[in-house]
């Protein structure tokens, strides 16, 4: 296959991040042409506007939680990404390392004075940078692959990285410290993008399930969906119970809610939208559990948004133990 012929998967770029790692290991380049792209934003652009069969995007930490600037882009309060839906989910192991130019700074840390890293990465490493970088002032950019190569071209021997082993090797910087996450099982999920109308071949009944949850062989357990909604009440017009009834709906459909996150609305102070993930996927006519809780959802919430069904990849839970 020539290189114009395969399919482009975009992803967090430059190359060495960690988006980089979940996209690499869901697309080979052997197939696909992977395009590193500089902020989430350009990511959902380029699976919005047809530019990319794919995209790959951030979107929780098993230490710090949500990434809240990939939620805002679902969040889409400018309605930019009207057909983006959530097509799949990758895992990575996440171990951060100092990386930096002056090798010396390996026993003396005090010569440190910037540190460069995605917003994300702070999170994860609470600990180490409140023992030992307390004293460093800190910069954010867009991905931590980034941040080891802003290192790399500012020469400057008092500048550090929070990043990947790996970009420490590409951008040719020291390894000053390995592993300075919090908790050692960190792991990162990513979620994998698709405009609506490209076929989805993970969600498609006959879909093989390489990974599958091992001996469960339904759909709620197999599947997971995410959706957004907002209430009928705003803080001049209360409406009680507006939530709980819009929750309930899951437990009456005997669907799973795995996850529940919130993001301001953009339209008024102190109001919200809500995100939704729970095992389960939706059919494609109008049967099953899914739509069913739906049709319902649509006469309780103010409106909603089905953000796409996928394969289930978390691994059994006896490898998750931290
Ligand atoms: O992919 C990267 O390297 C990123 O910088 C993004 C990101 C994130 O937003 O969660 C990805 C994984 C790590 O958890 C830290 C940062």
């Amino acid at each position: 296959m020539s290189d114009t012929e395969k399919p482009k998967v975009a992803f967090l770029g430059p190359e060495a991040s960690y988006t980089h790692q979940a996209t690499l290991d869901t697309f080979s380049p052997d197939t696909h042409t992977l395009v590193p792209q500089t902020t989430l934003e350009d990511v959902f652009a380029a699976v919005q506007d047809g530019s990319v069969h794919r995209g790959v995007v951030p979107f929780e930490n098993s230490t710090n939680g949500s990434v809240v600037f990939t939620l805002d882009l679902f969040a889409d309060l400018h309605s930019k990404n009207n057909d983006i839906l959530v097509c799949g989910e990758v895992y990575v192991s996440v171990s951060h390392c100092l990386l930096g130019l002056d090798p010396s700074s390996t026993q003396d840390y005090s010569k440190i004075t910037k540190l460069y890293s995605h917003p994300q990465a702070w999170g994860q490493c609470k600990t180490f940078l409140q023992q030992h970088l307390k004293h460093a002032e800190r910069f954010d950019v867009s991905s931590t692959s980034r941040a080891a190569q802003v290192v790399a071209e500012s020469k400057d021997p008092g500048a550090a990285a929070i990043s990947s082993k790996v970009a420490g090797t590409l951008f040719k910087l020291s390894l000053l410290s390995e592993g300075i996450n919090d908790v050692s099982g960190n792991q990162t999920r990513f979620l994998i993008l698709r405009r609506k109308d490209s076929p989805d071949v993970s969600t498609a009944p006959s879909a093989p399930s390489a990974q599958s949850t091992i001996g469960q062989s339904n759909d709620e357990e197999n599947y997971k969906t995410l959706l957004l909604f907002t209430l009928p009440h705003t803080p001049s017009n209360p409406n009680p119970g507006a939530l709980a009834q819009c929750l309930s709906v899951f437990g009456r459909h005997k669907l799973n809610l795995t996850s529940i996150n919130t993001r301001p609305s953009g339209v008024a102070n102190w109001e919200y939208i809500f995100f939704i993930e729970f095992k389960g996927r939706k059919d494609e006519g109008d049967g099953g559990a899914v739509n069913a809780a739906f049709k319902e959802l649509d006469g309780v919430c103010e409106w909603y948004r089905w953000l796409g069904s996928w394969e289930n990849r978390l691994p059994a839970p006896s490898t998750q133990k931290l």
